[in-house]
C-alpha cells in the first residue's frame, strides 16, 4: 500500500528561499512499507517525486527575477550560479527518486537479508560505524566512489559557471543562456552578435556569411528556439486564421519583453511589436489546440555528418527546454525515423533528399512543412547549386506555395555566400563579372527571401582565417604520397587528408595502412554508420589521420584538427576555403598544405586570384630524410600492388562461383575460362612467401627511427623561424612553378617518368651525401639486403 507525505521543500536562489511545496507536480511512490517496518523508520509515512524537475529557469517569478539581475552586472553571477544549481538540484532528485523507486522493485521480491541491507542503504544520514565500514562490499565501494567522482564533477562545472553579461544586450531566452554558460560561450561571436538582434527582435530573413568556425550554427539555432519558446509561452499566435495583428490590438505590452528590449541599444531598429503578444487566456487555448503538435523549422544541410552536428549542437543549446529536435538524413533507418516524426518535433534538421522522400511518402509530420515557421538552408551557396539537390528545390516550392509564406523566417549561412570569381582568361559568351550584391541577390531569389532580408556578411576577400597557415608543396602526381607520408611522420597530430575521388582514398587507405598510419576513411560509398563511427574515432584520437572526399568539407567542427592537407587540388576556390577551414577554428591555429602536380597549376592561380592572394607560401621539406621515406612508401606500394592483384582476382572468382552455386549452373570446361587464373598451387605458394617476405621487410623497416631523437616535430617555432623560412621560400617557387607551368611537354608520361626517376637519384644522392653520422652509416648496411627487394619501383596507379 502507497502512502504519501509532504515535507517541506526549499531551495536557495540567490539570497533567496523558494518553497518548493507551491511549485512543481508531485507524486506519490510505491514502496513496500514492510521495508520499513523497522522501528529506525518510527514516522516514516511515504515517499514523493517530483515529476517535473523544470521549475527553475521556467518558473515566471524566477525568470522575472534573472532579468532584474541582469540588470545588476554584479549579481549577474550569483544569479546564473543559482539558477544553475536549483535545475542541478531538481535533476539530481529525480534521478535519486528513479534509483529509489528501481531500488524498491528491486528489493521486494528478494529474501529478508537482502532488504536489511537496503533498509540501511536508505539511512544515509547514520554515520557508518567502523565495523560496518569493515564489511563494506566491493560494489558498495563501487558505488562510493562514483557518488564522489560525480560530486567532484558537479563541484567543477560550477568552478567553470561563465560570467555571461556579454550576452546581456541581446535577446536570448534564460534557458538557452543557461545552457550556453554551461557549454562555456561567455560572449556571442560577431556573426552571433549582429545577427540575433533582427533574426529574434524583428524575425527578419538573414542572410549570414562570416569565415569557417564562426559560430555560425548558434546564430541561426538561437532564433529558432527563441521563436518556438515563445509560442509555446503564447507569446506569438501562430496563423489559424487570426492575424497576429488583430491579437496584438487587445493586449498590452508583455513585461518580460518589454524589459529586454530596453536593454537593447538597437531597440528603434528593431522594434516590431506585431511578433510580441500577451498572454491572454485566447491565446493560451489557440496555443494548446492548434500549435502544439506542429513542425515549426526546418533546417536542411548539404551532408549528412553535417546535420548530426547540427542537431547535436541546437539540442545542446535547448537542453534546458522541451523543444524536440529530430534527425532526418538518408542511410539510416526509414522506420526509426518516422517513429521519430511520429513524436511531433518542432525542429527537423536534415539532407534533402531524406527529407522529400518521406515527403513524398506522406509522413503526415513532414507533410507540414508547407506552414513552417522557420526555414534554414544552411551552406546556401553549395545547396542551391544547379545539378545539385534537385529534391531542395522541391521543398523550395511547397514551402514557397504556403499562403503564410510571409510569415516565414529564412536564414541562409555559409563562409562562401558571397563569393565573386574572377572572369575566365579568355571570355565565354555571356559571361558577366559578379559584384557581391548581384550573387547574394541572385541566392535570394531562388530561395524566396523578403526584400527585407538582413544581410550580415562578414566574409573577406581572402576567404580564410588569419589564424592559418597556408602552404603548398609543389611536386609530381607520383612524389605526393611520399611527401605525405613525411608529412605524417614528422608532424603527428589530428590531420585531414582531402581527395577528389573515393579511388584515391581508397589507394592511400590501403598504402597508410601498410606504413601503420591507421587512417579512417570518410567517403559517400560507405555506409552510414560507418562513416560516423570513422569520423567518431577520428575526433577521439589526438594523432588521428582521416581521409576524406569533399563529403567532410563543410561545415564539420571536429575540435583541435591541427592540419589539413589537400592530396589533390580542391576543384573550385569554395572547397579550397571549406576544406582549409576545418582547421584553425574559434581563433585557434592551424596549418593546411596543398599538393600541387603540374597539372594542378592552373587550378591554383585561379584561386590566387579569387582571394587575392599573390602566393601561397611552400612548405619547407627537409630532403636529408627522404631517401627513408622513399624506401617505405616504395615498399608499401609494392605490397599493396600485389595484395590488390591477388585479391581482385579472387574476389571476381568467389563472385562467379558464388553467383553459378545460385543460379544451379556448373561451372565446367566451357564456363572455366571465365574464371581469373590464379596459378597453380605452387605458383600461390610463391606469391603468399613473396608477400610474407615483403610485409617482414616493411615491418623491419618500420622499426627504425627516421628522424633522430630531439628532431623538431614543429613547423611553427616559437620565434616563428620556420614560417619566415617558408616566406623565403615564397619566391623561389613562384619561379619554379612559372618555369615548368610553361614548359608544355612536361605531361607526356615519359618525361614525367625521366623527371621522377632524376628526382630519385637526386634524393639518393643528397641523402648519402649528407648521412655522416657513424650510427646513420650503420643502419644503411643494415638495410643492405633489401635492397633488391624494393629495388623495383611499383607503378603508381591513377588516382
Ligand atoms: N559564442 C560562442 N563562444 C565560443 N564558442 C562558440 C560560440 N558559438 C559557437 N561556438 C563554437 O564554435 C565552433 C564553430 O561553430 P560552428 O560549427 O557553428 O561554426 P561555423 O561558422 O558554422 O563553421 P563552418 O563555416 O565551418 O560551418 C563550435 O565548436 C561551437 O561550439
Amino acid at each position: 500500500m502507497a502512502a504519501s507525505m509532504r515535507v517541506k521543500r526549499e531551495r536557495h536562489l540567490g539570497n533567496k528561499i523558494i518553497n518548493l511545496n507551491s511549485r512543481g507536480d508531485w507524486r506519490e511512490v510505491v514502496v513496500d512499507l514492510q521495508v520499513f517496518a523497522d522501528e529506525k523508520f518510527a514516522g516514516f509515512s511515504g515517499l514523493e517525486e517530483l515529476k517535473s524537475y523544470d521549475y527553475g529557469p521556467r518558473n515566471e517569478s524566477i525568470l522575472l527575477l534573472w532579468h532584474q539581475m541582469l540588470q545588476v552586472p554584479q549579481l549577474h553571477q550569483i544569479s546564473i550560479q543559482s539558477i544553475y544549481w536549483s535545475i542541478a538540484a531538481g535533476r539530481a532528485t529525480g534521478e535519486k527518486s528513479k534509483r529509489k523507486r528501481k531500488a524498491s522493485m528491486q528489493t521486494s521480491p528478494q529474501p529478508k537479508k537482502k532488504k536489511k541491507q537496503k533498509k540501511s542503504d536508505l539511512s544515509i544520514k547514520s554515520k557508518p560505524t567502523k565495523e560496518t565500514r569493515r564489511k563494506k562490499s566491493g560494489r558498495e565501494i563501487y558505488r562510493e566512489l562514483l557518488q564522489k567522482k560525480k560530486q567532484r564533477k558537479v563541484t567543477e562545472q560550477k568552478k567553470e559557471i561563465q560570467d555571461m553579461s556579454a550576452w546581456s544586450h541581446l535577446p536570448i531566452p534564460t534557458e538557452v543562456l543557461l545552457a550556453l554558460s554551461e557549454l562555456g560561450f561567455s560572449s556571442p561571436t560577431p556573426i552571433q552578435h549582429q545577427c540575433l538582434g533582427p533574426a529574434i527582435y524583428k524575425r527578419s530573413d538573414i542572410v549570414g556569411g562570416a569565415e569557417t568556425g564562426s559560430g555560425k550554427t548558434l546564430a541561426f539555432g538561437i532564433p529558432i528556439l527563441d521563436f518556438i519558446l515563445k509560442l509555446k509561452a503564447g507569446k506569438i499566435l501562430v496563423n489559424k486564421g487570426r492575424s497576429t495583428k488583430e491579437s496584438e490590438n487587445d493586449s498590452a505590452p508583455d513585461p518580460e519583453m518589454t524589459q529586454v528590449k530596453s536593454s537593447s541599444s538597437n531597440e528603434e531598429e528593431w522594434a516590431d511589436d506585431d511578433l510580441l503578444l500577451k498572454d491572454t487566456p485566447a491565446l493560451v487555448k489557440a496555443k494548446v489546440k492548434g500549435q502544439e503538435d506542429n513542425l515549426y523549422a526546418l533546417i536542411l544541410t548539404p551532408t549528412r555528418e553535417l546535420a548530426v552536428q547540427v542537431k547535436n549542437h541546437i539540442a545542446a543549446a535547448a537542453k534546458y527546454t522541451d523543444i524536440k529536435i529530430a534527425l532526418v538524413v538518408g542511410g539510416m533507418s526509414l522506420e526509426k525515423q518516422m517513429r521519430i516524426l511520429k513524436r511531433q518535433p518542432e525542429v527537423v534538421v536534415g539532407t534533402p533528399g531524406r527529407i522529400w522522400e518521406l515527403y513524398q511518402q506522406f509522413e503526415p509530420h513532414l507533410r507540414k512543412i508547407i506552414s513552417i515557421r522557420c526555414l534554414v538552408i544552411d551552406e546556401a551557396d553549395r545547396m542551391v547549386e544547379r545539378t545539385h539537390f534537385a529534391e531542395l528545390t522541391e521543398i523550395l516550392n511547397v514551402v514557397n506555395s504556403s499562403p503564410h509564406k510571409d510569415q516565414r523566417q529564412t536564414l541562409l549561412f555559409s563562409a562562401t555566400l558571397s563569393l565573386v570569381h574572377s572572369g575566365p582568361k579568355r571570355k565565354i559568351m555571356n559571361w558577366k563579372q559578379r559584384t557581391r550584391q548581384q550573387v547574394l541577390g541572385k541566392l535570394m531569389d531562388k530561395v524566396g527571401l523578403k526584400q527585407t532580408a538582413t544581410i550580415v556578411d562578414l566574409t573577406k576577400k581572402e576567404g580564410t582565417v588569419s589564424t592559418l597557415l597556408e602552404s603548398k608543396i609543389f611536386c609530381n602526381i607520383d612524389q605526393k604520397d611520399i611527401y605525405l607520408y613525411y608529412f605524417l611522420l614528422q608532424y603527428p597530430g589530428r590531420t585531414l587528408v582531402f581527395c577528389n575521388s573515393i579511388d584515391c582514398i581508397r589507394r592511400l587507405l590501403s598504402i597508410l595502412t601498410i606504413l601503420q598510419c591507421s587512417p579512417y576513411p570518410l567517403h559517400s560509398s560507405m555506409h552510414q554508420k560507418q562513416r560516423l563511427k570513422n569520423l567518431e574515432r577520428f575526433t577521439e584520437n589526438p594523432k588521428g589521420l582521416l581521409l576524406a572526399t569533399d563529403v567532410a568539407a563543410r561545415g564539420l567542427d571536429i575540435p583541435n584538427v591541427q592540419h589539413v592537407i589537400h592530396y589533390q587540388a580542391p576543384r573550385t576556390t569554395e572547397i579550397y576555403i571549406h576544406r582549409s577551414g576545418r582547421t584553425a577554428r574559434q581563433a585557434k591555429q592551424g596549418l593546411s598544405v596543398l599538393f600541387l602536380s603540374p597539372k594542378e597549376i592552373g587550378v591554383y592561380r585561379t584561386f590566387c586570384k579569387t582571394l587575392d592572394k599573390e602566393e601561397i607560401a611552400t612548405f619547407p621539406v627537409d630532403s636529408r630524410y627522404f631517401a627513408e621515406v622513399l624506401r617505405r612508401v616504395e615498399l608499401a606500394r609494392e605490397i599493396d600492388s600485389l595484395t590488390h592483384q591477388y585479391e581482385k582476382k579472387k574476389h571476381k572468382n568467389n563472385w562467379f562461383q558464388k553467383a553459378a552455386e545460385e543460379m544451379d549452373i556448373i561451372i565446367d570446361e566451357e564456363l572455366n575460362p571465365l574464371l581469373e587464373d590464379l596459378g597453380s598451387s605452387h605458383d600461390q605458394k610463391g606469391y603468399k612467401a613473396k608477400l610474407d617476405a615483403l610485409k617482414a621487410d616493411m615491418k623491419f623497416l618500420l622499426k627504425k627511427k627516421i628522424f633522430p631523437s630531439g628532431y623538431s616535430q614543429r613547423y611553427i617555432t616559437s620565434s616563428g623561424s620556420l614560417l619566415q623560412s617558408m616566406l623565403e621560400a615564397k619566391d623561389k617557387s613562384k619561379t619554379a612553378i612559372s618555369e615548368l607551368g610553361q614548359d608544355k611537354d612536361f605531361n607526356i608520361s615519359k618525361e614525367k617518368k625521366e623527371v621522377w626517376e632524376s628526382w630519385k637519384k637526386h634524393m639518393k644522392k643528397n641523402n648519402s651525401d649528407q648521412i655522416s653520422g657513424p650510427g646513420q652509416k650503420k643502419s644503411r648496411n643494415k638495410y643492405k639486403h633489401l635492397g633488391k627487394k624494393v629495388k623495383k619501383v611499383a607503378e603508381p596507379k591513377g588516382e
